[in-house]
């Protein structure tokens, strides 16, 4: 048997790419409907209709070889045969998108001027269908050299004749095989240009009345006035949606987590393993898992986002706003996708030719409100924040989420400024990107999304606050406390917190918040587990439930002290993930070690105005 073959998909970002891949490989590979998704090279195994495997590679989506950004650059490689330990791909399969054909037949023909076996994935002619274009993969085919074969890929169309055709132009077997294209090398890329002008108008057939709904939605959504306010609006609701959706569900899954806390209070004896349980698992891992709903219902409205094709009109029309701050839109995304999390939104960060301008994007990231924010927002929120409405139905909990939403994007456009002035100074390259069209969110993809989302809430649950949490528990478990003398005042973790506080007093922390502080280094949403867990060993009663934190918090921080808290967790870098994906990205320790410093002098700072603030105001 021959050693088994490879394949790499090429072509323009958005093109469908990674959706095709998916579908061929069975992998589940982020797609999303914005150009810049995929930034690093991927591989899975297909298997050809006639059963050969073969070793598909998924890239980055590239304008042509002349590598700008650091995710174009691995395409370059790939394609050319540099990336370490690879070979040059056997077969390319060119992914071209059917509504857009002149735009992407450019870069099309860069590829196919390589010589090498190629094949195209004429993909989402659903949409050219939608926009009223007839295409004639033949005349297409004819006029590029290679065969077309035309797909949709999220639906799983064309993929056995793309097999087949990657099988006949790999065998030879392909009308194709021998005839060369000269007419498209050695070409100047105004020359390419013109030419993909005549191949896309050569291959469309027809023409119908173009649907105008899309263009008529972007002229309100893209308005310089109603743009914004739409945009503001839409945000707005997503936070007061995070804590009125959720709350029957969260609700539920605390009342479950205190029932099975109960239960093993009862049933197993007395002992280190109970209080492991109850005191570790249950009241500590336990109180940040109650948080899935409020994760899920956020990611919903992110992918609703990123599947539609708004996150680029959002980039759009935060382009001006970005640039007063010396950003570009290109940024945006980047720092969108740090809402969910800061290490994808880095990563994205490839996708941004200018380096000053990516490194920019890198340092700012962390102060965009990632996910494992929620649960520490949220249960300060509960604790101290009325479950009222203001303004007429506006719920004050969602309101000052939403506001420490907005306070880590101030927080980052005053970071960008800054730094554009000193550090990373230099001027704001432009911004061109194109928009996708519009697509209704597939309720499946949906599902799939969400499924993904809350299972990798749930691993790091079981994984690194787990970890961190036991590690605290076990601190704060030994040495034992005499009779009438406080257990967490006795332990090696409670003589920490007490030296720990004199550092933090000053910006009105208690003992509580320096323990939590130190293990939640590890992932932001331990400060709550790390709480929980506290106030657990603290308490004098063996049942503890998962709520005891929000109520132990509402008895005993003052208001001051709670929205320092909050305020600290606005700029506090506190995810070691995060700082060693800023080093790989930025090739070395300098810029994490900075970006630590400055968020951490900015946590200590605003936490401190906030706390003072708080107490002149006598609140
Ligand atoms: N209607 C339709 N949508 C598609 C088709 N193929 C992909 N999409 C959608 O198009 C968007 C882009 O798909 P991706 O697979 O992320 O594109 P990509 O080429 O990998 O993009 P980059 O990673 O940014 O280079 C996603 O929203 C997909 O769901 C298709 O054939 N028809
Ligand atoms: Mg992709």
């Amino acid at each position: 048997m021959n050693p088994m073959f490879r394949a790499a998909l090429v072509g323009n970002p958005n093109a469908g790419k990674s959706a095709l891949f998916n579908k061929l490989t069975g992998a589940r590979q982020k797609i999303a409907n914005y150009p810049g998704v995929t930034v690093e090279r991927k591989a899975g195994r297909m298997t050809l209709p006639n059963g050969e495997p073969v070793e598909l590679i998924d890239l980055p989506g590239a304008y042509s070889f002349d590598a700008a950004s650091p995710d174009e650059e691995v395409t370059r490689a790939v394609v050319h045969g540099e990336f370490a330990g690879e070979a040059t791909p056997d077969v390319i399969i060119l992914v071209l998108d059917a509504a857009n054909l002149e735009q992407h037949l450019t870069f099309a023909q860069e590829v196919i001027a390589l010589g090498r076996p190629t094949v195209v994935a004429l993909n989402m002619i659903d949409l050219a269908a939608r926009d009223g274009l007839t295409l004639d993969p033949d005349a297409l085919s004819e006029a590029l050299g290679v065969p077309v074969v035309p797909t949709v890929a999220v639906r799983s169309r064309g993929l056995d004749e793309l097999g087949e055709a990657v099988t006949a132009v790999r065998s030879g077997r392909a009308p194709e095989e021998g005839r060369t294209t000269p007419h498209l090398f050695h070409l100047s890329l105004p020359e390419r240009r013109l030419a993909a002008k005549h191949m896309a108008r050569g291959a469309i057939l027809s023409r119908s009345k173009r649907a105008v709904v899309e263009s008529s939605l972007d002229k309100v959504l893209l308005n310089p006035w109603a743009g914004p306010i739409i945009l503001f609006a839409f945000l707005f609701i997503v936070f007061q949606a995070v804590f009125a959706w959720a709350t029957p569900f969260a609700d539920a899954l605390e009342a479950g987590v205190g029932a099975v806390s109960a239960a093993v209070t009862g049933n197993v004896p007395e002992g280190f393993f109970r209080d492991f349980l109850t005191e570790g698992l249950f009241a500590g891992v336990g109180a940040v898992v109650v948080f899935l709903p409020q994760i899920v219902i956020l990611f919903a409205f992110i992918l609703a986002m990123e599947m539609s094709g708004y996150m680029a009109r959002a980039a759009f029309i935060m382009d001006r706003m970005m640039a007063s701050v010396g950003l570009s839109g290109r940024s945006f995304i980047p720092l969108l996708s740090s809402f969910a999390c800061a290490i994808p939104g880095i990563m994205a960060t490839r996708s941004i030719a200018d380096t000053k301008d990516r490194l920019t994007t890198i340092l700012i990231a962390p102060l965009m409100t990632c996910s494992a924010r929620l649960p520490v927002y949220a249960v300060v929120i509960a604790a101290v924040i009325p479950n009222t409405t203001v303004g007429g139905g506006v719920g004050l909990q969602g309101l000052v989420l939403f506001a420490l939403y907005i306070a880590g994007i101030l927080g980052a456009m005053a970071a960008a400024l800054v730094l554009r002035r000193t550090v990373t100074k230099g001027a704001a390259s432009g911004f061109i990107m194109e928009m996708p069209r519009y697509q209704m969110p597939l309720l499946k993809d949906m599902a799939i999304g969400l499924w993904q989302r809350a299972w990798v809430f749930l691993r790091r649950a079981g994984t690194i606050i787990f970890a961190a949490t036991i590690a605290l528990w076990l601190l704060l478990t030994f040495p034992k406390a005499d009779p009438g003398e406080s257990q967490v005042d006795a332990s090696i973790a409670g003589q920490i917190g007490n030296g720990m506080a004199v550092l933090v007093e000053p910006i009105g922390f208690n003992r509580d918040i320096a323990l939590s502080l130190i293990p939640a280094m590890a992932a932001r949403e331990v400060a709550v587990s790390s709480l929980g867990t506290i106030y657990a060993v603290e308490a004098e009663d063996e049942d503890v439930v998962a709520d005891a934190v929000t109520d132990r918090i509402a008895a005993t921080w003052t208001l001051p002290t709670a929205l320092a808290f909050l305020a600290w967790f606005v700029f506090a870098p506190q995810c070691l993930s995060t700082i060693a994906v800023a080093k790989r990205e930025t090739n070395g320790w300098k810029w994490p070690v900075f970006m630590l410093v400055y968020l951490f002098g900015a946590a200590y700072v605003f936490a401190g105005l906030t706390y003072w603030l708080a107490v002149w105001l006598g609140l």
